[in-house]
């Protein structure tokens, strides 16, 4: 089935864009959009960008504004010359520059601490001249993109300056992740945040949410009706869920070290992976209805236990090695790593969900840094055939079928089938069909980003984590954090560049294993 482009869209790449397409649905309300560590890692590669690409599809309001808020001394006219290199270092298009002049003309920064009433307060002036200037109240959203320990501080300052409404228009608050560090901590997060905001005003980013091969899962679950039949423990034998990564963690020290692969990605993008998968499918494509899926999903999974964690869970820190033909150091000689450090770099489950639909089918996660290759895929295994009457000496063999839905890089998805081998000899061989975003759309797709930054402007908040889900995956992780801090190391290393820790094997039952990252 390779597809073609037959299967695009529209005659234009841009009429097959989802995010061009979304704006004639639902025009966004002029806003001013504040970031909180505007001149971070993530607001420097990924916000500023994405804002950048929004404005070049004619996607964001016809009033926009910006403000850039954290430590650094700068001027307005420093903030966008930053915000201009941003753009022009990461952003998917070249920059046009009648565009990108016109959005960075409105762009001002405010610099001081996240706990200092006076930031506040110059914040509260521009906001106010930016509505003074559109003759009426715009909407307001507050970007939290810098350190969580900052996440409660500076929603109590916007609550204690006022900024929490605004008559006439809406107010919404931003939150990068993550989301605490463990379930107390969440809880904790979400009473001092729903203390100031209301749930509808609460954008809890999970980037892997805004991603389009994430949301083409429920387009390819929920829009064809050739796959419901066999979704279930009677036709599937396994779920794989892989994010791996050949990037170490760069600059991230002061984080990652405090977060590991459990927290990073298993805690929040790796489970929404696995609700996405196994949700049912909910009556409308709304907000809180696949919210509530979701958690459904969340709740069924049997948690592991003290006792359990061991079995099911496998964690180890990259050594030095090669990657992409360049020799890289540990973990431990990262730059900011204490040398004794326990944090892992890779992290692996298996985990099972108590319902229905799904009892008794094994679901694989795994991720890590510095392994082979840059994969985010689900591989989605179904049972052999019963019974195989033409099997014969030299076949390469009768595999059960395999979906794989590959999220990045290449993204698409591919389903291999035994076919019979050309000649007079009945041998079968897998073969694959597949799809391919960039073949069928012959369009680029929109960053994660652009599409949240959209959603959260428009209020939608279906790409975004309720609380209760947020909980229900610190709940699955808790007992590993707890099991994982309580017998420390040293950890098992594996070689920079490769597979992974061979224990990792370990959590498959006999004659399956890992598919090949
Ligand atoms: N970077 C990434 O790839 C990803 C990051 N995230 C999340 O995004 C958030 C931001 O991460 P990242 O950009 O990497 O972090 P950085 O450390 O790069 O940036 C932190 C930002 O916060 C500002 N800041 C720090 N302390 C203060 C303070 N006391 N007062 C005022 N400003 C302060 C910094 O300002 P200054 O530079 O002026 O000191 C900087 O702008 C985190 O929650 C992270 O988990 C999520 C996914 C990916
Ligand atoms: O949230 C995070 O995600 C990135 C991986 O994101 P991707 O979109 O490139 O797959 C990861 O590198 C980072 O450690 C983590 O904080």
């Amino acid at each position: 089935m390779t597809t073609t482009g037959d299967a695009r869209l529209g005659e234009t790449p841009e009429e097959g864009n989802p995010l061009v397409e979304g704006l004639e649905r639902l025009p966004v309300h002029p806003t001013t959009l504040v970031i909180f560590g505007a001149t971070g890692d993530l607001a420097r590669r990924k916000l500023l960008p994405a804002i950048y690409n929004l404005a070049h599809e004619g996607a964001l309001p016809e009033r926009f504004n910006l403000v850039g808020s954290s430590r650094s001394e700068m001027t307005h006219e420093a903030f966008a010359e930053h915000t201009a290199e941003a753009i022009r270092q990461f952003s998917r298009r070249p920059p046009d520059e009648t565009v990108l002049t016109e959005l960075l003309a409105q762009v001002r920064y405010v610099s001081g601490s996240f706990d200092d009433d006076e930031v506040y307060r110059q914040l509260a002036v521009h906001l106010d001249a930016y509505d003074q200037t559109a003759g009426q109240p715009l909407n307001r959203a507050f970007y939290l993109s810098t350190a969580p320990e900052f996440f409660p501080v500076i929603i109590e300052e916007l609550g204690g300056h006022d900024l929490n409404a605004h008559e006439g228009a809406e107010v919404r608050a931003v939150i990068e992740k993550p989301f605490g560090t463990t379930l107390a901590e969440a809880k904790e997060l979400n009473r001092r945040v729903l203390a100031v905001f209301a749930e509808k005003q609460v954008f809890r980013i999970d980037h892997y949410l805004g991603k389009e091969t994430v949301q083409n899962l429920m387009a390819f679950r929920f829009a064809n009706g050739l796959f419901e039949p066999v979704w279930n423990r009677n036709y599937i034998d396994r779920v794989e869920i892989t994010a791996a990564e050949d990037l170490g963690i760069g600059t991230r020290a002061g984080y990652y070290d405090h977060a590991g692969a459990l927290r990073d990605l298993v805690q929040n993008h790796m489970l929404q992976l696995l609700c996405n998968v196994a949700m049912e499918p909910p009556v409308h494509f709304e907000a809180d209805e696949i919210r509530d899926e979701k958690v459904k999903v969340l709740r069924s999974v049997i948690r592991p236990t003290p006792e359990t964690v061991d079995e099911l869970a496998v964690r180890a820190q990259y050594g030095p090695g090669t990657v992409g033909g360049e020799d890289v150091v540990g973990y431990l000689q990262e730059e900011g790593v204490p040398a004794d450090s326990n944090t892992e770099t890779y992290a692996a489950l298996r985990l099972e969900i108590d319902n229905w639909r799904w009892a008794g089918v094994p679901f694989y996660l795994r991720t890590g840094k510095r392994l082979a290759r840059k994969l985010t895929e689900i591989a989605i295994t179904l049972k052999p055939v019963p019974h195989l009457a033409f099997q014969q000496e030299g076949s390469v063999g009768v595999r059960p079928n395999q979906l794989i839905l590959t999220m990045q890089p290449n993204e698409g998805v591919s389903l291999s089938l035994g076919a019979k081998i050309p000649g007079a000899r009945m041998r079968i061989r897998p073969v694959n069909m597949e799809f391919l975003y960039g073949t069928s759309f012959m369009s680029q797709s929109p960053e994660a980003y652009e599409r949240l930054i959209l959603d959260a402007m428009r209020g939608d908040a279906t790409l975004f984590t309720r609380n209760d889900e947020v909980e229900a995956q610190w709940q699955i992780c808790d007992p590993i954090v707890a099991r994982w801090e309580a017998t420390p190391g040293p950890l098992a290393q594996y070689e920079s560049g490769t597979q992974g820790p061979a224990e990792a094997g370990r959590l498959f039952e006999a004659g399956a294993r890992w598919r090949a990252i």
